[in-house]
């Protein structure tokens, strides 16, 4: 009896290191979004799903945002369309609009939601049309001084935040799909899963915007050396992001635009760690970039955060 008690000291003494992160971090609102290529891993996507739902049993209130990049190239493919990016955002043809639905809605947000649920009757999946959650305009980007078409591609006009607040005073995880509504022409759009995610972060007043993705963090000289930049305030992010290039101009845009909108701290972490996220919330310097507002005091990643 008394060596089992020894043998489980160390599982008490990590709970109980957790314990003022925990009680600092008990019920505020913590936007994950899950990058489509961290997601190809089947034991990484049940880690990270046992990790939201540790969250949510630690009494946080996260909110999944999911991507789909790479399950949209192979279900473009399979129906014979051709995947192109203009500025960082898919040209979205109204087929492939269909497709991105089809895959974002019915594929990638149903396994999240599933995986989830594995642990109770928690997980419930909406895109951002149902209770108008995300409504859009058509995005036309500046390339090269011209306004481009690109399809159907949404920026973000508004949000209501309504019923996501309504499933998490439910105790429920709500899982969110990147796809608006127009209030204009009533067309279906595709928004950038970061964008969507930071929106809904600085909405919902989130605490933590948290962006898993398939790299260590935002690398100083991408792609000369694997120095991760640790911490950054939203003016030295505003001053490097013309420098960015590809998948990371959204999701640092995305974290400026939540910093400078309320949320406390926005991180992009490794989702291709297993647990990232805990190991981001319980270790001490944080595994990847942290985003903060210019007036906030120096802080830690982990658990002192
Ligand atoms: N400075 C940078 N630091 C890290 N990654 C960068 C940087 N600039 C561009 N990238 C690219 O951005 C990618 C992440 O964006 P993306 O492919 O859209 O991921 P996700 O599917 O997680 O949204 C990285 O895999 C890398 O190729
Ligand atoms: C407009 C636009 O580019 N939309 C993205 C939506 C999915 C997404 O953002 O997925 P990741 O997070 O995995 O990159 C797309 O069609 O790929």
């Amino acid at each position: 009896m008394s060596a089992r008690k020894h043998n489980a000291l160390p599982k008490a003494q990590t709970l109980i290191e957790a314990l003022p992160w925990l009680t600092r971090h008990r019920g505020k609102t913590v936007v994950v979004k899950f990058g489509g290529n961290a997601m190809v891993d089947e034991e990484l996507k049940a880690a990270f799903a046992q990790d939201v739902v540790f969250l949510h049993h630690a009494g946080l209130k996260p909110v999944v945002v999911h991507g789909g990049g790479p399950q949209i190239n192979a279900a473009l493919d399979r129906h014979g369309l051709v995947s192109e990016f203009r500025a960082g955002l898919r040209v979205t043809t109204p087929e492939a609009m269909d497709v991105v639905r089809m895959v974002l809605a019915g594929q990638v947000q149903r396994e999240l939601v599933g995986l989830l649920n594995q642990h109770g009757p928690l997980a419930v999946g909406l895109t951002g049309e149902d209770a108008r959650t995300i409504t859009a305009i058509k995005h036309q980007p500046r390339i090269e001084g011209e306004l481009v078409d690109i399809g159907r591609v949404g920026e973000i006009t508004a949000i209501d935040t309504g019923a996501i607040e309504a499933l998490l005073a439910d105790g429920r995880i709500p899982v969110v799909s990147s796809i608006a509504r127009s209030e204009d022409d009533h067309h279906v759009y595709n928004v950038n899963a970061d964008t969507a995610a930071a929106a809904l972060a600085a909405a919902l007043g989130a605490e933590t915007l948290m962006v898993l993705t398939d790299v260590e963090g935002l690398y100083e000289d991408w792609p000369n050396s694997d120095e991760v930049i640790s911490r950054l305030t939203a003016t030295q992010l505003e001053k490097l992001l013309p420098e960015l290039s590809s998948g990371m101009v959204p999701k640092m845009e995305g974290c400026l635009h939540a910093v400078r909108n309320g949320v406390t701290t926005a991180r992009v972490i490794d989702g291709r760690v297993p647990h990232s996220i805990l190991l981001e919330i319980f270790t001490d310097e944080g595994i990847g970039t942290m985003v903060v507002p210019d007036a906030a005091r120096p802080t830690q990643g982990g658990c002192t955060a």
